[in-house]
């Protein structure tokens, strides 16, 4: 469980078509918020390249515990701005391309050391067809990712990650809470269809279900043809209460992940030990 409190940071950016601007960007903030005395930044989903699936294969880089810069400019570049800021780096997502040609939404943590902790690849791939809305099929591309994440932050305790799409799978989260993730951590990039629907009532919720903190973080709204992202990057607490919160613009919030709220959520109201497995045995086995 989490040791004492955490401060961290959400860097809410909108990524266009030049990879390398986009890493600078992202480097600026990261910079910028570590210069505030944050432990932990996050990054949004996709930070480095246009959310289209026409362009994932294109801005594909292999992962890699020693990046090389000339071939996986992204990674080699998260791995130094995690030493030089000296943060754990939550490095939002980047389409990874393996050995196979397969390619992944990939979320890579790394260290303050600049050394790669875990990385995530997306497992519930993106694919809707809201008619009026949002019509988007990662699978078109993409390939899911088979693991749930939890990466242990040495001196701090575990955290859960998962990319945008897979919040809505609430599994996901009660199995890295269960697990003893204090905090689950969604890069993201929800869209002005199922924003307003949908983007606060579930992070809200995975951090109620799971009395954790839900770090939601998001692109920046871009005017067209750039991905009409959502925006709101926010902090729920384990009592499902918003303790950060962005707007549509560019930005840079903050919070501070509190060992005793958790406490506090867990004796007043004490879910995890009042569930009945003996009635639902099938996911006690799961989890
Ligand atoms: O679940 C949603 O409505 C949005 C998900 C999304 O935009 C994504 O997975 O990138």
């Amino acid at each position: 469980m989490l040791q004492k409190t955490l401060e961290i940071a959400c860097v809410q950016i909108a990524s266009g078509p030049n990879k390398a601007d986009n890493i600078s960007r992202a480097r600026e903030k990261v910079m910028q918020a570590a210069a505030r005395g944050v432990s932990l930044v996050v990054l949004p989903e996709c930070f480095n390249a246009p959310y289209s699936t026409t362009k994932f294969r294109e801005y594909a880089e292999p992962l890699s515990s020693s990046p090389d810069p000339a071939e996986a400019p992204t990674f080699a570049a998260l791995s130094q701005m995690a030493q030089e800021a000296g943060v754990l780096l939550v490095g939002g997502s980047v389409p990874e391309c393996d050995k196979l040609s397969k390619i992944y939404n990939t979320c890579a943590v790394y260290s303050p050391r600049g050394e790669l902790l875990a990385f995530h690849r997306k497992m519930h791939l993106f694919d809707i067809d809201i008619p009026g809305g949002m019509c988007f099929r990662e699978s078109d591309t993409l390939s899911p990712g088979n693991q749930i994440t939890i990466v242990d932050l040495d001196g701090y305790g575990k955290i859960g990650i998962g990319i945008c799409y897979d919040i809505r799978f609430a599994e996901l989260s009660t199995i890295a809470a269960r697990k003893g993730a204090f905090a689950l951590i969604f890069p993201s990039a929800f869209n002005t269809t199922t924003g307003p629907l949908h983007w606060e009532l579930l992070g809200r919720s995975r951090a109620l279900d799971n009395q954790v903190y839900s770090v939601l973080c998001s692109q920046s709204r871009a005017p067209p043809p750039s991905y009409p992202a959502w925006g709101y990057s926010m902090v729920s607490d384990p009592m499902g209460r918003i303790v950060a919160a962005a707007e549509e613009g560019e930005g840079i919030i903050y919070a501070t992940l509190d060992s005793s709220a958790i406490q506090e959520a867990r004796q007043a109201i004490p879910i995890s030990i009042q569930k009945r497995y003996d009635v639902y045995p099938d996911i006690a086995k799961l989890i």
